[in-house]
């Protein structure tokens, strides 16, 4: 009987490897948890992979050689169309967030990446959307940059945003002002009236800061303990106290009874300011070092106090 090792291989023909190549990309389509689908070049959608089984109405027999058209309402199809169009016509990558619902009716959150694909002359025939579920690493990301307590951004996202905000503010020529603000006596809060009523005062500091700075690009943070910030571009610094002045006034205004806090004997803040025109080169370190300082003057000249 021949030795099975000694018969040679039937040679491999151009279409077996290609029924090879075709079985890997089956398998890759069937089991990637990502969203994998094709459009023409007139938005009909032309192969979807199992994976958008998992999205809220989705039926497979209307959607592929359905049209974005007509499956979608003309706002939804419009949105979906446009990067499509944009990767058709510039031959290049889109990247796009969107939300979708699941089949369990939660809400998702989606980086999608669309990419024109070309035939062999280089012309674009069609295009292809990946889409990767980042709903976890959002929330965790958005965690990792919030305070627990009062939903502000925390210290970190301070540091991260600091240098952004004060690009922004030079390219519009504005002001840039941090603004740090602490609760008066706070320690003797704590101690006259609890910890948890303490948590209760850190929240409705956060509350006013919110009511007072609401404007788009303007920053409240929770730096640590009775400690906030405001990172926040204006006219000036005319206008800059005026709108500490009315974070100080709207805390004050609450009349929450603080024993150890006279003589207004409710729960007050003190703030610090600093500014960085359009043209200073001061960096973050030196523009706290002087709210820190402005902050030290307000405690000094008596607390419930705005001091630049
Ligand atoms: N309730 C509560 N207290 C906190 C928290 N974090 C820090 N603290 C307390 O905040 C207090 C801060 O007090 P200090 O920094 O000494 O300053 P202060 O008593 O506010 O005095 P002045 O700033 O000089 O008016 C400390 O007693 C901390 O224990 C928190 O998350 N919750």
């Amino acid at each position: 009987m021949p030795d099975r090792n000694d018969a040679p291989a039937p040679a491999r023909t151009e279409l077996d490897e290609l029924r090879a190549s075709d079985r890997i990309f089956r398998a890759l389509l069937d089991h990637a948890p990502v969203l994998i689908s094709t459009k023409d070049l007139h938005g009909t959608i032309t192969m979807a992979n199992r994976h958008f089984e998992i999205l809220d109405g989705y039926d497979a027999a209307t959607f592929v050689g359905g049209n974005v058209f007509d499956l979608f309402p003309a706002d939804i199809a419009e949105r979906l169309w446009r990067n499509d169009r944009k990767a058709a016509l510039e031959k290049r990558a889109v990247h796009e967030e969107e939300q979708v619902y699941h089949r369990d009716k939660t809400l998702h959150s989606y980086m999608t990446v669309k990419f024109p694909l070309l035939d062999e002359h280089g012309e674009v025939y069609a295009t292809c959307a990946v889409s990767t579920d980042i709903t976890d690493a959002k929330a965790a990301r958005i965690d990792s940059v919030t305070d627990e307590l009062t939903g502000l951004n925390n210290r970190r996202y301070y540091n991260i945003r600091f240098v952004e905000e004060q690009k922004r503010a030079r390219r519009d020529q504005r002001t840039l002002t941090l603004l740090l603000a602490d609760v008066d006596r706070f320690k003797e809060y704590n101690d006259t009236y609890g910890h948890p009523q303490g948590d209760e005062v850190l929240k409705a500091v956060a509350q006013c800061m919110r009511q007072t700075l609401h404007r788009p690009g303007d920053l409240c943070f929770r730096m640590g303990g009775d400690e906030f910030a405001c990172l926040f571009s204006s006219s000036g610094p005319g206008e800059s106290m005026a709108m500490a002045e009315q974070l100080r006034n709207c805390m004050a205004a609450r009349l929450l009874p603080h024993a150890g806090n006279p003589p207004a004997n409710h729960v007050t803040l003190s703030l610090g300011l600093a500014f960085i025109a359009p043209d200073s080169q001061d960096g973050q370190e030196e523009i706290y070092r002087l709210a820190d300082q402005a902050l030290y003057r307000a405690k000094h000249k008596g607390r419930n106090t705005v001091s630049r």
